[in-house]
């Protein structure tokens, strides 16, 4: 058998402070290119997150999802914030069994973080500038993949205040009872999206109708491109479908970082992928906003059936087939 796997990409020249090597950086631009057209998921090493910092996440999420149910609740969010932040479990109507914290840039009110294990909140207030730092260099190379200058998506938006951080448990799945489900096969509706998984795995993608296990490195993130990428690229970058399985007797944790768009941002094809290339657009435009809050809606009041699940096609321009 043949085990594909997605490729990984050395970040080091593109988080010198002096700058890199530009031939390498050329090389490396032009791998994320193939990865993002061929997968829309690929791995980077040497990304700057500092290893350790991200191992101590790990075993502090551990430890907090641990604890008894009442407990964790106490980090539940705020009434009246704009995303559940702090600790959800999701709701037992579904299949996909896994909880969460969500938090915002941590210079935001309206997060909520645990007050056990202590060290906790610091811990998750400290990653995420490290992911937003990464992001930005991820961003600046996508946009150069899709042929754009590199500051093209930052000018774009460069609103940060919809930036999502997730720290994600998924149970172990129980011999027999069939559900193996961590999170149902998916497309991120944001962005780029970054993940931490610890030794377990879980995480597969679909690339021509087979699932790829992403087998879990220590020094890795993985990053996959989302349905506002595919968006403004008319399909040029298509958003990957993935999904966690859980493992039978093992206990997940990994970590999600989501860059975002401002909710405010009107997000359509870009003319450089339409007009200028005599494409029609394959999408209408919408405001960020609109799109997020259907997306939420499917997690927190879920259709019977999964087809009627909000997705990107909600937008779609049907083409027409012959004139
Ligand atoms: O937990 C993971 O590895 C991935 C999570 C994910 O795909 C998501 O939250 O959208
Ligand atoms: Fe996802």
């Amino acid at each position: 058998m043949v085990t594909q796997s997605i490729p990984t990409v050395d970040l080091s020249p593109f988080c010198h402070e002096n700058g890199g090597d530009e031939a390498v950086k050329k090389r490396a631009i032009e791998e994320v290119g193939r990865a993002c057209s061929e997968y829309g998921f690929f791995q980077v090493v040497n990304h700057g997150v500092p290893l350790g910092l991200l191992a101590r996440a790990l075993e502090l999420s551990q430890l907090f999802f641990d604890y008894p149910l009442e407990e964790k609740l106490k980090a539940s969010p705020i009434p009246g914030a704009p995303l559940s932040l702090g600790y959800t479990k999701q709701i037992e109507h579904l299949t996909d069994n896994n909880e969460y914290i969500l938090m915002f840039t941590p210079e935001s009110s309206f997060n909520v973080y645990p007050e056990n294990p202590p060290e906790y909140g610091e811990v998750l207030r400290e990653m995420f500038p490290h992911f937003k730092k990464i992001a930005l260099i991820v961003e600046s190379i996508i946009s150069q993949c899709l042929g754009l200058p590199p500051n093209f998506l930052r000018d774009y938006n460069n609103i940060r205040t919809w930036d999502v951080m997730a720290a994600l448990h998924y149970t172990p799945a129980t011999d027999g009872d069939g559900n193996v489900s961590g999170q149902s096969e998916h497309k991120d509706s944001n962005c780029i999206s970054f993940v931490y998984q610890d030794d377990v795995g879980g995480l597969e993608v679909n690339k021509d109708g087979k699932w790829i296990p992403i087998t879990p490195n220590e020094g890795t993130l993985v990053v996959n491109i989302g349905d506002v990428i595919q968006v403004l690229s008319n399909d040029k970058f298509k958003s990957a479908t993935h999904r966690v399985v859980r493992p039978i007797g093992k206990s997940r944790n990994s970590y999600a970082f989501f860059y975002n768009v401002d909710g405010e941002k009107w997000v359509e094809p870009l003319p450089q992928f339409t007009e200028a290339v005599g494409e029609p657009p394959k999408y209408r435009g919408f405001f960020y906003k609109e799109y997020a809050l259907l997306r939420l809606k499917n997690r927190e009041e879920p259709p019977a059936r999964v087809e009627d699940m909000i997705n990107l096609n909600y937008y779609a321009i049907p083409t027409l087939k012959n004139g």
